[in-house]
């Protein structure tokens, strides 16, 4: 099998067992990820923090978001744009955010530029898998990809975490040349780091 088609064949069985969750195992998870992701140093001492606003089954962002409000930190959430790549806009709290394509809900505040993910100290990732390298598995879009190389080009070193559930960590993400690995993986159990 291709390294592509092989990731298409991870993407439908992790999306057909998110598929499978009930909307209180998805809020138990998204408490669970919550608390793991404040007792994160990295976010503990972030000023600012690039996050994303979780849908359907997808690891909830939702009370991280307010903690991370409430604490101060100045979020910033993923606008999609037509050729899919992201630009970046401040959370201002749940009622500001606008019903947008794919299912997805955006911040509907000033957009503050594709390199402003340049400018944050941690990345919180959505994902479908990750592997001991930190390789991660996204929705096929390489909105992420796309970030995480111009971070790179940038020289930034933000932290970068991405969100999933516990059977998501995987011995082996199919890779391509332009995949970019993560520090490390928040899910529900707790906090697993890679590399370094
Ligand atoms: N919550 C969230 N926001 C995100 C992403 C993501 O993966 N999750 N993205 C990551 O790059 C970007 C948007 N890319 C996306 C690409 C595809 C689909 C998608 O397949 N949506 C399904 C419905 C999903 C559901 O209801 O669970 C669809 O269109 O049918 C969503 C977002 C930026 N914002
Ligand atoms: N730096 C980049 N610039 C432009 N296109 C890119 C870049 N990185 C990846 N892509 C394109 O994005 C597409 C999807 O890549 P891939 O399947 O790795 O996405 P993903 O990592 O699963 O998704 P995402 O990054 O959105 O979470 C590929 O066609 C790839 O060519």
């Amino acid at each position: 099998m291709s390294e592509l088609a092989a990731k298409r064949a991870l993407r439908r069985d992790v999306l057909a067992a998110r598929a499978r969750l009930t909307t209180e195992d998805v809020a138990k998870a998204a408490d669970a990820l919550g608390e793991h992701a404040l007792e994160l140093p990295e976010l503990a001492e972030a000023a600012s923090v690039a996050a994303y606003v979780s849908i359907g089954a997808e690891p909830g962002t939702g009370p991280l978001l307010r903690a991370l409000s409430a604490r101060g930190t100045r979020v910033l959430l993923p606008v999609l744009l037509p050729d899919n790549d992201l630009d970046w806009c401040a959370y201002e709290g749940h009622d500001a955010l606008v019903r947008a394509g794919r299912g997805l809900w955006e911040p509907s505040g000033t957009r503050e530029g594709r390199d402003a993910v340049t400018r944050v100290d941690a990345v919180l990732l959505p994902g479908l898998a990750v592997d001991g390298r930190g390789l991660r598995l996204g929705r096929g879009g390489g909105s992420y990809d796309r970030a995480l190389a111009r971070i790179a080009l940038s020289g930034a070193s933000p932290a970068r975490v991405v969100l999933l559930y516990d059977g998501e960590i995987v011995p082996r993400v199919p890779d391509e040349e332009h995949d970019w690995a993560v520090d490390a993986a928040i899910t529900p159990h707790g906090v697993r780091r890679f590399g370094g």
